[in-house]
């Protein structure tokens, strides 16, 4: 379906077919992000690309310590919260190498939350160019220099490692190894020139930015949707317990190899990302040059959005398609690695998402250890059908409402 949004055509992108073309036959023709002004002022102008390293474990053993508290007094447990926490300090962690706690932790929440907000905010400017004053009378304009403000601010430990660097290397007091975050490799990358190209500063802070604008919210919001979906499916709770107290057995940590084995966990996080892809429309592509796409002329310059939210809905690809049966997923070769186009909540091709391990460490990992160790109700003694569905706006769709429930402490 073509759109026209004042100056700028649109391509909408609602079958897996279509999908395939555009991101696989015409790659590289459609490889382009077209303009826009949130992405211009919050990314550094453009500077960014990105993929990252992981290490969650020392995180997720402080989110279940605090589980374990609350389970203890039978007190609700605000999920959402949690999730956001964990994801924010991960990434932190393996960016900067440090993490934001206390009234800087909750400023930074914040304003990862305006900034994915802000991202995904419609402005007309960047379809009518005549009418970019509108962003400037509506406030839009000052809160993205605000937010672009806060960000830079934040971003001021690029700095700090520079000058780290050239007291000597940066190692643990306690092991005495050397410590190294995603910030030291992007500076050594630029030290050696090992990118065959110039790295600057601004490029390393739109690089890291870039994993904090595309890595938190939709790794929590994944991990908050899986939760919903197990919490109103007893029977999906009951079967992934199952799978997973089986393997896991009484080790109080559990490790990669035993996430390996755990097929039905897959099913379920590969069926909550069809129902709820983080980023339903993806990030938009741009063609770089006239095409054709299954028999019509895209002429250069189409922005294109690939409705990722109805491919996985569709039912020429899905039986049952609004259920939340993780099932379909146990024979079945479908990944969402961006073979299979009917799944494609990463997107797929030269711009598909690079942080595809770290996302599914996360969410496999903490999701596992939420079901080996707590049995889950519902607060007030309210029902599956209970939870409220509703979504918040933005690039990335989560709940509206925080997501809360009782963990009981399994003595399985
Ligand atoms: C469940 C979690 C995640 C989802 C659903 C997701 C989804 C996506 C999608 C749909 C795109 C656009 C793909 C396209 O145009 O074909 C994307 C791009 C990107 N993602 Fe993710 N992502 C997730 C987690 C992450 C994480 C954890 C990181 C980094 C640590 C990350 C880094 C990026 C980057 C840097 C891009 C831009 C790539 C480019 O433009 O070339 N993402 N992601």
């Amino acid at each position: 379906m073509l759109l026209h949004f004042g100056a700028a055509e649109a391509l909408i992108v609602s079958s897996a077919d279509a999908a395939r073309e555009i991101m696989k036959t015409h790659d590289i023709i459609f490889a382009n992000r077209p303009r826009s002004r949130a992405f211009q002022k919050l990314l550094y102008n453009y500077k960014d690309v990105g993929s990252a390293p992981y290490g969650e474990e020392e995180e997720t053993a402080l989110m279940m310590d605090e589980i374990e508290r609350a389970s203890s007094s039978s007190s609700s447990i605000n999920l959402s919260e949690i999730f956001a926490a964990l994801t924010n300090n991960v990434v932190c962690r393996v960016a900067l190498g440090r993490k934001y706690g206390g009234e800087s932790g909750r400023r930074f929440a914040k304003l990862l939350s305006e900034f994915a907000e802000l991202l995904g905010i419609f402005n007309v400017g960047d379809f009518i160019p005549w009418l970019a004053w509108v962003s400037h009378v509506n406030g839009l304009e000052a809160r993205m220099d605000k937010v672009a403000k806060e960000f830079d601010d934040f971003l001021g430990v690029v700095e700090e490692h520079m000058a780290q660097q050239k007291k000597g290397p940066n190692t643990d007091s306690v092991t005495g190894k050397e410590q190294k975050d995603f910030v030291d490799v992007l500076l050594w990358i630029q030290r050696e020139n090992l990118a065959g190209f110039k790295i600057d500063r601004v490029s390393i802070k739109a690089v890291i930015l870039d994993v904090f604008a595309a890595g938190t919210d939709t790794t929590y919001t994944s991990l908050e949707w899986a939760m919903t979906e197990i919490l109103r499916h007893p029977n999906v709770m009951k079967q992934l317990q199952k799978e997973v107290r089986e393997i896991a057995g009484k080790k109080s940590d559990i490790k990669e190899k035993d996430l390996e084995k755990m097929h039905y966990l897959k099913s379920v996080i590969k069926e909550t990302l069809r129902l709820h892809p983080p980023i339903p429309l993806l990030v938009p592509r741009e063609s770089a040059q006239d095409v054709e796409v299954m028999g019509y002329n895209i002429a250069a310059g189409t922005r294109v959005i690939v409705n990722a939210w109805a491919i996985g809905r569709d039912p020429m690809s899905w039986k049952q398609p609004e259920e939340f049966i993780p099932e379909r997923f146990l024979n079945s070769s479908i990944d969402f690695k961006g073979h299979d186009f009917q799944l494609i909540p990463f997107g797929s091709g030269r711009r598909g998402c690079p942080g595809i391990l770290f996302a599914t460490t996360i969410n496999e990992a903490f999701l596992a250890k939420l079901v080996h160790k707590f049995n889950w109700t519902l607060p007030g003694g309210a029902k599956e059908k209970d939870i409220d569905m509703s979504e918040s706006i933005g690039l990335t769709i989560r709940r509206k409402f925080p997501l809360i429930a009782i963990a009981d402490n399994c003595s399985c």
